[in-house]
């Protein structure tokens, strides 16, 4: 049976994948690279440096720039992120996750942070949920990104728990494959089309409650 829950952070906690991908955007302009939302949706779960190489990708100039000037442009990227962030308070908290966590913590679930941003602690903190999450997947430890298996496999590792007693919950395309590789239950928030190798699909947060859960659970024998 279920003790934990992995979850994912922008798109899932908090409403800051508009604001990466805003930042991209901005980026890919100044790249010369033609933006869509096929590619803002690419890039959801997916880390910085493998994000710009994606956008590079994108408009055939992977080599064009030297990877000095690739981090610079990441760097860039960061800081016109976080400019966007200013100002970000617990209004930015998705609907719904507020009581979630609540409601995880009284029935004693075990919480971890599988986010692909090195961001996430300094975003925790801007939402007052830094207490939530004291078990976090560090990125910069790991050797693959999203959608190999290894964030949430240490996800469930850091809550001292097997993979299979573990929900992963994620809004991007490559952390639901990331989840059902590391043999978890795979929770999807957003479009079921998109998200349709998840175990479970709720259309938004709001719809992510222990009740929910258990029921889908049961009709999904999962
Ligand atoms: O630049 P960081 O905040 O370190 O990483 C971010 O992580 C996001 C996933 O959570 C991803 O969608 C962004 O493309 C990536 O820049
Ligand atoms: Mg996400």
């Amino acid at each position: 049976n279920i003790k934990g829950f992995v979850f994912d952070l922008d798109g899932v906690i908090a409403d800051t994948s508009i604001y990466h991908s805003k930042a991209w955007h901005q980026l890919a302009d100044e790249l010369g690279v033609k933006w869509s939302d096929q590619l803002a949706d690419d890039l959801k779960g997916v880390s910085r440096m493998d994000s710009l190489e994606l956008i590079l990708k994108t408009g055939g100039k992977q080599n064009d720039y030297t990877q000095e000037q690739k981090e610079a442009y990441a760097a860039k990227k960061n800081t016109n992120y976080l400019d966007l962030l200013k100002g970000m308070d617990a209004t930015a908290i998705l609907p719904g996750i507020s009581d979630f966590l609540k409601d995880l913590a009284k029935h004693n679930y075990k919480l971890s942070l599988a986010s692909a941003s090195k961001n996430s602690p300094f975003v925790l903190k801007q939402l007052g949920l830094a207490d939530y999450f004291e078990k976090k997947v560090d990125p910069a430890t790991l050797k693959h990104g999203k959608p190999d298996p290894e964030i949430f496999a240490h996800g469930a590792e850091v809550l001292d728990l097997k993979p299979e007693e573990c929900i992963g919950i994620e809004d991007a395309k490559v952390g639901v494959e990331s989840i059902n590789g590391a043999h978890e239950t795979s929770i999807g928030i957003g479009d079921p089309k998109i998200l349709h190798e998840a175990d479970i699909n709720f259309e938004d947060t709001s719809k992510l409650t222990l009740d929910n859960i258990e029921k889908a659970m049961e009709v999904g024998q999962v």
